[in-house]
């Protein structure tokens, strides 16, 4: 569950005024306050690069200045900045500009000349309220990472696998090429576990992991469906030896002993390969026929693949 944790005062803070006073008096009010990370300019038109260089979570920024004002500012802000939210709190001696601020995109207000204590007050509840935001941003993208990803191995999984490989299909579709699904088994991965424990289960999965990414290249996926299954997707292998040799050079690389705590551990694997748009142009079906494939090598015995055929049986 999302639990928030920020330190506010860890902020990264811009003063934007072309008067050094009010710029003072603010740097040190906020440094009083324990704000650590506090920087200013008196020129206008270095805001929008100092703004994509340090990304602030609040810009103090004053309205009237000569050159180029506040409104201006924000304008090249919302401009030059792909985040929609722009943490902006205008510093105002004009109550009546203060409706217009707010529609050129400032949050919040402080007037001058300045109440201490309300501009604490203020810039502590935008901080609040932005930083929360930005947690809550990153925590929403590493539960999509986390959804789509294998927790063991990091590999993609199923979810993520079947994005890739509708990717992978609708390029060969367009370039008339083809696309190539491995579906791999380990060979009684259950007697490792068995023998040596879980922990040098996951650790030689992790390794077959590595292997298998080390193998292919780095457009292609490799995914974990879970279990000693992963399952592969590579982009224009040109002929039916192409995919015989990579296969073949796969399975070799996956019987090389594994050195796992002090041991030694050989283990062989089985593969079944589909072929888009060969053995179906439905992703589904391709999937299936690959696994059919897997089961018909796994009958025959260890450490081989076999080929789909051309109709589902
Ligand atoms: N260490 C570890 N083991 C797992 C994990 N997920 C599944 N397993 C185990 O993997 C084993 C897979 O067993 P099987 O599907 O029978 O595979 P196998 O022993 O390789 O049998 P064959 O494929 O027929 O050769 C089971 O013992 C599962 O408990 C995991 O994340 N870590």
């Amino acid at each position: 569950m999302f639990k928030a944790n920020i330190d506010i005062f860890n902020a990264h803070i811009l003063i934007v005024d072309d008067q050094r006073t009010n710029v003072d008096l603010l740097e040190q009010m906020l440094e009083a306050e324990g704000y650590k990370h506090v920087s200013s300019t008196t020129n206008p038109f270095a805001v929008v690069d100092l703004h994509n260089t340090n990304e602030y979570d609040l810009i103090l920024l004053d309205l009237k200045m000569p050159g180029m004002d506040g409104f201006q500012v924000m304008e090249e802000l919302r401009k030059n900045n792909s985040d929609i939210y722009v943490p902006i709190l205008v510093i105002t001696a004009q109550p009546s500009q203060k409706l217009e601020a707010f529609e050129a995109g400032a949050k919040d207000f402080i007037s001058k000349p300045f109440d201490l204590m309300e501009a604490k007050v203020r810039i502590y509840n935008m901080l609040e309220v932005r930083l929360l935001y930005k947690q809550l941003e990153q925590y929403s993208r590493s539960m999509e990472s986390w959804a789509m990803h294998d927790a063991l191995t990091g590999l993609p999984n199923r979810r993520l696998f079947v994005d890739r490989l509708t990717l992978a299909m609708a390029h060969a579709h367009r370039k008339k090429c083809t696309t190539t699904v491995i579906y791999l088994d380990l060979d009684g991965f259950k007697l490792i576990n068995d023998s040596f424990g879980h922990d040098v289960g996951d650790m030689l999965l992790k390794i077959v992991a590595d292997r298998l990414v080390a193998a292919v290249r780095k457009e292609d996926t490799v995914a974990r469906f879970g279990g000693d299954e992963f399952v592969l997707v590579l982009w224009e292998l040109d002929s039916p030896d192409g995919v015989s040799m990579l296969v073949s050079k796969v399975l070799m690389t996956l019987s090389e002993p594994y050195f796992i705590n002090g041991r030694t551990i050989r283990i062989s694997a089985c593969a079944g390969v589909s072929i888009y748009p060969d053995h179906s142009e439905d992703m589904e079906t391709l999937i299936k026929k690959a696994d059919i494939a897997l089961y018909e090598s796994k009958r025959i015995g260890k450490n081989g693949f076999s080929i789909a055929v051309d109709s589902l049986s």
